[in-house]
């Protein structure tokens, strides 16, 4: 039985990809994988049982990514699968900053319930103190293009605001789905001059951390809008506070509360609401529990943010599956014990990502003692992290 442990909200959907007869999910055996949200896993210790992470959503900045790749832990998340979400409420609330609306329906909330005709004079007589713009014709500058920004990008673009997109770092695969008549921009400070609202769909790293500070903000037109559904650490909020209080920037929307954010008159804070919608979980939810599964099961890597993508058939009766650093002559070293120990290969395949590597051999024959004896040996290479070995279901019985 593998075992499943989950934190904060999981769709059923995802649950219900892992069969009852075949996984645990939050039972009293040691985790092989966690499946999580927003859960923040820099505070514990990672399980020594632990195999994997599947993050059920796009940012993994909350998943200590460096200790899990030296402790042979793969990391997935669940690319684009709740990009829709996130451009459905980052598009209402552009249209909420442009149009009064919040305030609007307070105001008309709390119009004396005298007779029903005054009510309605009251309300036609100032609603002229909630006038708003339109967003056709206004500027949308769109940091990062990939799955949520390109998203954005498009559907602004849709309602006839003249987008400008920046991403130095884009994907091919970003890159298409980006409409070819929306410009780039070759810098930060391009797009941060060019816009009227600016919009961050970037993932929060070392890199991105204050990306948006007290220079960039002076960057933006005067009273520009500034959306922040990405992360809290991307931008400064001294310094966005700053900008408010002397009209350089006219509102700040974000998804990140803090104590001092709710506090100021010109945020609008919603509660990480992005990826919070009934299809995005699911979708979210799902991806990377089929992903969890497929690890588990057949050690095949796909959506991980740590180790190499790597998928191979499983048409052999057993699988060595074997995490390791990227240095040379580790898959020459494996093949020796296996020589020594008289097993032959039927098939292997091997990828690297920055410092790790993966390495999957199949093989005919296979038993414990054996097992025993490969894994002692490989693990016995300094730069070996992690040996597995998996049974193919389909040999069994
Ligand atoms: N509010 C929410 O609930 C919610 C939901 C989903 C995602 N997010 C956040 O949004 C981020 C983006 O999500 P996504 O699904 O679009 O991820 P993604 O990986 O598809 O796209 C991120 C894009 O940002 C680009 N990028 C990175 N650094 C950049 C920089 N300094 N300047 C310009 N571009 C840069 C990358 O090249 C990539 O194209 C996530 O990492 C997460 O933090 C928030
Ligand atoms: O990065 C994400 O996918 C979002 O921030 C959603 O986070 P959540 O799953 O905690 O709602």
């Amino acid at each position: 039985m593998y075992a499943i442990k989950t934190y904060n909200v999981i769709s059923n959907v995802g649950l219900a990809v892992f069969p009852k007869d075949q996984y645990v999910i939050n039972g009293e055996q040691e985790p092989d994988a966690l499946l999580i949200r927003s859960q923040n896993l820099h505070r514990g210790v990672l399980p020594v049982s632990l195999l994997a992470i599947g993050r059920a959503g796009a940012g993994v900045n909350n998943i200590p990514l460096d200790k899990a790749s030296e402790n042979g832990v793969v990391v997935f998340n669940a690319p684009g699968a709740n990009a829709n979400a996130v451009k459905e409420l980052v598009i209402a609330i552009l249209i909420m900053a442009a149009r009064p609306i919040l305030p609007a329906i307070n105001w008309t909330k709390s119009l004396t319930n005298g007779d029903a005709a005054d009510v309605t004079l009251q309300a036609e007589a100032g609603k002229n103190h909630y006038r708003g713009t339109e967003l056709a014709g206004k500027t949308l500058g769109v940091i990062g293009l990939g799955a949520v920004g390109s998203k954005v990008a498009d559907m602004a673009h849709q309602m006839g605001m003249n987008v400008i997109g920046y991403d130095p770092y884009i994907s091919v695969e970003h890159a298409w789905q980006v409409q070819s008549d929306i410009p780039r921009a070759d810098s930060l400070k391009e797009v941060l001059e060019a816009s009227d609202y600016v919009t961050i769909h970037i993932p929060y790293n070392e890199r991105n951390k204050n990306l948006i500070g007290a220079e960039e903000l002076l960057m933006m037109k005067k009273g520009a809008v500034l959306l922040n559904y990405s992360r809290n650490g991307i931008v400064e909020e001294t310094a966005v506070m700053a900008a408010l209080n002397v009209g350089q920037l006219d509102q700040y929307w974000t998804d990140f509360a803090s104590d001092a954010l709710i506090k100021h008159d010109k945020v609008v804070v919603t509660p990480h609401l992005g990826g919070t919608t009934k299809e995005a979980e699911d979708n979210c939810a799902q991806m990377v529990a089929t992903t969890l599964r497929k690890y588990l099961e057949t050690g095949e890597i796909e959506h991980s943010v740590n180790y190499p993508d790597v998928r191979m058939p499983f048409n052999s009766p057993y699988r060595l599956t074997l995490l390791h650093q990227n240095v040379p002559n580790m898959v020459g070293r494996v093949a020796t014990i296996l020589a020594d120990l008289n097993i032959n290969i039927a098939n292997m395949i091997n990828a690297s990502r920055g410092d790790f590597a993966y390495t999957l051999i199949d093989v005919d024959q296979m038993d414990d003692e054996l097992y025993h004896k490969f894994e002692e040996k490989c693990l016995s290479i300094d730069e070996m992290i992690r040996v597995r070995g998996i049974r193919n279901a389909k040999f069994n019985g």
